[in-house]
């Protein structure tokens, strides 16, 4: 009755749910809690809202004199349909909380998009992604694209786009890491991935080291993909279809420092024509 055609829990019962909030009263890690739950026979969407919704009642913990948390956290993204991004305003399509995303509309002229493309085309080569236990950077299949890195402020149109973005995600522009332009040709795919460090590896302990852990991503799309290329968040079956000048945009660092791991996300594989971004990553302390 309460159990899907793959005969899991799709119901989380109120001594499940009050196993919960123990569990995260007890510091326990929200990936640790869906790990039980599925062990347990529970859906894991089912188990991530249940475990989502405790999160928020529990924000907070362990002060038991501190007074329920009534609003839900709803990200560092202004409040208004339209975002003064100083040069530009930038408009809000759609939004989300769980986790926090949302589509943003004219972050990038047609002009700019095309000038950021000629400008990477000439220092693309082949995207490094952090190499896990072992550290370091390394190329590995689970990204196939074509990368270029550009410093902060590199130059006019890379300052006036650091400068936009840094007034969007409302986070200065010294937290922010330089632009990275990706190119995916037909088959290219980033598989689901965290955008935040894993402190418990090697690899993201040292990338850590400098500017802290990361706080938010803006992923701007430089051209319209004819096929495939989505950006999708595989937890919550949300899916984003790229288009030229509009930008995604999503937090996992609550105010808490808890990481949220509902923004696992990948970009699909590109079936037709290309797929070109650029991305910020923000991270909690100034990055130099
Ligand atoms: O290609 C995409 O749509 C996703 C890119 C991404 O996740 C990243 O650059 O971290
Ligand atoms: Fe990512």
């Amino acid at each position: 009755m309460d159990v899907t055609s793959h005969n899991r829990h799709m119901r989380i019962p109120p001594e499940w749910l009050g196993w919960i909030d123990e569990s995260l009263r007890a510091r326990s890690r929200a990936v640790d809690i869906l790990q039980t739950m599925l062990d347990n026979g529970f859906d894991e969407r089912a188990s991530w809202a249940a475990i989502n919704e405790a999160r928020q009642r529990s924000e907070g913990y362990p002060s038991e004199t501190s007074p329920p948390v009534v609003t839900p956290w709803r990200g560092r993204l202004s409040d208004s349909h339209v975002i003064d991004a100083g040069d530009r305003q930038v408009r809000v399509l759609v939004r989300m909380t769980q986790p926090v995303v949302a589509v943003l509309d004219g972050v990038l002229s047609a002009d700019e998009c095309d000038a950021f493309r000629e400008m990477a085309a000439a220092r693309l080569k082949r995207s490094m992604v952090v190499g896990g236990q072992q550290g370091g950077s390394v190329v590995m299949d689970i990204r196939t694209s074509d990368g270029a890195y550009f410093q902060r402020s590199e130059n006019e149109l890379v300052a006036r786009i650091d400068s936009r973005v840094s007034r969007i995600m409302r986070l200065p522009e010294e937290q922010g890491e330089g632009l990275q332009v990706m190119r995916y040709g037909v088959g290219g795919e980033y598989r689901p991935h965290f955008d935040y460090f894993d402190p418990t590896e090697k690899g993201g302990e040292a990338c850590m080291l400098q500017g802290g852990q990361r706080v938010s991503t803006l992923i701007m799309y430089l051209n319209d993909v004819d096929e495939g290329g989505e950006t999708i968040f595989p937890r919550v079956d949300f899916s984003y279809v790229p288009r030229k000048g509009q930008a995604l945009y999503f937090e996992y660092l609550s105010p808490q420092g808890s990481l949220d791991p509902l923004t696992l996300h990948g970009g699909a594989a590109v079936r037709g024509g290309e797929k070109w971004i650029v991305t910020k990553w923000m991270r909690e302390r100034s990055f130099v």
